[in-house]
């Protein structure tokens, strides 16, 4: 298994090693020791899978709140999506920026997200299977959501003009700056990570 990270901190791509012979492919898909080695004192404990049948759908952008924090190691076994990982971790000198990248049946790839970052995606191409191991168990009580197309996080889902799929939990999620607005004033303002938008967050949160 290969690992590369990313310019935000955090979140980790795995790439197995695949051996090929003329019955087709073999790859060790999870190993616990390699994980550790690269993540740390992780355990995984549940594993999700959905099915999107129709291609543009997108799930997310969802994460669990304290004390149920979830990361989250996703693979794509049939069809190919555009996964997208957002840091809402209020002191993070990369608060509200995102990480992209497309996993598909053809490539393998796994990505680590780790807690404090809220995840999505949108399918690339119709009956798309998406499997994901999670750090902590579902808990419905701190099941949380951001907007997909919350301007301030600039996602381009590159939809070009078609409007996708969503669940009618998707469709009224919350802008960040509705669940974070304090801790994103005080993010701002101590790493200037935001410039340009400073102004508004403190004028939004009064401070
Ligand atoms: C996430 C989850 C949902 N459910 C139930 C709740 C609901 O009735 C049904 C569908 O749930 P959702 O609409 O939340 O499914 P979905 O929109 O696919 O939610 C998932 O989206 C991706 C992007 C993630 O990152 C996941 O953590 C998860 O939030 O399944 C569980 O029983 N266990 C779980 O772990």
């Amino acid at each position: 298994m290969e690992f590369d990270r990313f310019d935000i901190d955090g979140p980790v791509l795995f790439v197995p090693n695949r051996h090929r012979d003329p019955r087709g492919t073999f790859a060790e898909t999870f190993r616990e020791d390699e994980f550790r080695a690269a993540i740390g004192d992780v355990t995984l404990v549940q594993e999700n899978q959905s099915i999107s049948k129709p291609i543009n759908t997108i799930r997310g952008l969802h994460y669990q709140s304290e004390p149920h924090v979830q990361g989250k190691l996703v693979r794509v076994t049939t069809g190919e999506i555009m996964d997208i990982a957002v840091d809402i971790r209020p002191h993070s000198p990369t608060f509200g920026q995102h990480i992209k990248i497309k996993l598909s049946a053809e490539n393998w790839y796994q990505l680590w997200i780790p807690p404090g970052f809220a995840h999505g995606f949108r399918t690339m191409r119709p009956d798309t299977t998406v499997i994901y191991k999670v750090s902590d168990y579902y808990s419905p009580e701190n099941d949380r959501g951001i907007a997909w197309n919350d301007p301030d996080l600039q996602i381009d889902w590159e939809l070009f003009g078609q409007q996708p799929v969503l669940s009618e939990k998707d469709r009224a999620q919350p802008a960040l700056i509705e669940l974070f607005s304090v801790d994103v004033a005080r993010a701002a303002a101590a790493h200037h990570a935001l410039a340009g938008d400073i102004g508004r967050y403190h004028a939004s949160t009064g401070d």
